[in-house]
């Protein structure tokens, strides 16, 4: 399976009209294995036509055989080919938007100096004032180091910004807010935490993003403990969030229950960690993580002290063996680990109506269409197949809810109650196998999280403003 399903490339080309017709170069392009999805024309004369033809295809070594044979065709010829993916990232995705015009001498004077010092001489008498006077109030820090980018590992941080910068795209599409993609030339622990606590006073909250494990954990106690506006492991906790979301509902379909269940779980990381937990706490019995070396099981002594720590709460046969070994009789498999590494032949052992979680970014564990025929629920990462089981269901409306409420901190409480609240978004007339989590582009989605996390955030005593609704 390839990480660029429905990539679309656009080839511009030049034919000559006696001697090509448009039908032969369909038909090429057809037995190269392209799907052609669209086609405009670019201009024409009598004895040539240059068109845009856009063509669906599996990866890009396939669309440079798509464009090979076009440029082996007698009569054509490749102007230029563009992809739309790339055409979307030319100078990046995000910019910074002034609220108010700057028009006259006078605007300029209350904006900027003079008019500004007497703003800032109000935050230095009341530094609560930054929530009132700033951008404060509305600003999330996407931090990240490069150093676990979805599934593709330890890329550094200038290849990390397009996913931070998708990131602060969600933000402010799906729940307001304006978040800042700000990626990390260091992958020192105590580097990290300094910078980002130099950086906190402009920001209402911090949402740590691909960082990797076990360094991720470290940071995230250590930023907690010392800064006072919330800080959030995405990669942890708003997995881990979606992930009992849509377990919730996949259990109604199959009609079983939560402390019957056999999960198995691969890639014990910053997010299979998490999910662990988070499924621990709402009431899973049986949970064996597998990573590399097969099931974590106590009597061995890892170098990763999370592993040992892991151990302990997990396993309750204390099984060891491969994935394929252990995956026998399970209910539910997730993966949080890397393509590929289920096979069918593994979802086959699994028990009656299998639940399959293929999350890793880009490329699922499983292909779905290959487990597709022996599961009953089926859920990856993805936005191109149903069950999209990915993060950003969860952070938007989170911080959304932290931010309006100026929580200290997302607690437990705070993410169950975002947990229940996207799984609540699909109705039980709604509920199906292709349909136990609701789109990202549901927007009832964020808003109700926001409501569940505001009140959670009540409840527990962390939020810091006074607002008679949740009283
Ligand atoms: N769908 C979603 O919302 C999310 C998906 N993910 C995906 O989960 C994966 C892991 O992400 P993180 O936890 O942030 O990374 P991480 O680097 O903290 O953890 C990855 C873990 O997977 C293990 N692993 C790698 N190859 C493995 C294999 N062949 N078999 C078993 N274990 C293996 C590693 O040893 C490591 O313990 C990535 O593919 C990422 O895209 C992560 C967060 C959210
Ligand atoms: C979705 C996400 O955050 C990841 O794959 O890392
Ligand atoms: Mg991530």
């Amino acid at each position: 399976m390839s990480s660029g399903a429905n990539m679309h490339i656009t080839i511009r080309l030049q034919f000559a009209k006696n001697v090509v017709s448009f039908s032969d170069i369909a038909t090429a392009i057809g037995q190269a294995g392209g799907d052609i999805v669209g086609i405009d024309v670019i201009s024409s004369s009598k004895t040539h036509t240059v068109r845009d033809i856009t063509v669906s295809v599996l990866d890009s070594k396939h669309a440079d055989v798509v464009v090979d044979t076009l440029r082996k065709t007698t009569g054509v010829k490749v102007i230029h080919v563009s992809d739309r993916t790339f055409l979307m990232h030319i100078g990046g995705k995000i910019e910074v938007k002034s609220k108010i015009p700057i028009k006259t001498r006078d605007d300029l004077a209350r904006v900027y100096t003079p008019g500004v010092a007497r703003i800032c001489t109000a935050i230095a008498e009341d530094p609560t004032k930054a929530y009132s006077l700033t951008i404060k109030r509305n600003t999330v820090a996407v931090i990240s180091d490069g150093t676990a980018v979805l599934g593709l590992g330890d890329i550094g941080p200038y290849a990390a910004m397009p996913v931070m910068e998708g990131k602060a795209m969600l933000f402010k599409q799906l729940a307001g807010v304006d978040a800042f993609p700000i990626c990390l030339d260091t992958k020192d622990t105590e580097e990290i935490v300094q910078i980002v606590k130099a950086i906190a006073p402009a920001f209402g909250g911090i949402n740590l993003e691909d960082i990797a494990a076990p360094r991720c954990f470290e940071i995230e106690e250590r930023l907690k403990q010392e800064l006072d506006i919330p800080v959030f492991h995405d990669d942890q906790h708003g997995t881990a969030v979606v992930l009992l979301a849509g377990l919730l509902n996949a259990l109604k379909i199959v009609d079983k229950k939560i402390e019957d269940i056999k999960v198995v779980l691969t890639g014990i990381g910053a997010a299979g960690i998490a999910c662990t937990k988070i499924l621990l706490a709402a009431g899973v019995k049986n949970i064996i993580g597998v990573d590399r070396q097969g099931a974590i099981h106590r009597g061995v002594q890892y170098d990763n002290p999370y592993w040992n720590e892991y151990a302990n709460m997990t396993n309750p046969e204390n099984i060891s063996g491969t994935l394929s070994d252990v995956i026998a009789g399970a209910d539910v498999f997730i993966g949080v680990s890397a393509p590929g590494i289920l096979t069918v032949e593994d979802v086959k052992k699994m028990a009656k109506d299998p639940i399959v979680f293929a999350m890793a970014n880009p490329v699922p564990e499983i292909d779905p269409e290959l487990a597709e025929p022996y599961v009953r629920v089926m859920a990856t990462g993805r936005s191109d197949y149903p069950n999209q089981i990915n993060n950003v269901l969860c952070f938007p409306g989170i911080f959304r809810g932290a931010l309006d409420c100026r929580a200290i901190e997302i607690n437990e409480e705070m993410k169950l109650a975002a947990a229940e609240a996207i799984a609540s978004v699909v109705t039980e007339e709604e509920l199906s196998e292709t349909y136990i989590i609701p789109s990202v582009f549901n927007n009832k989605v964020a808003e109700r999280v926001r409501e569940a996390v505001m009140k959670a955030a009540y409840k527990t005593g962390v939020a810091r403003k006074d607002d008679m609704m949740f009283r």
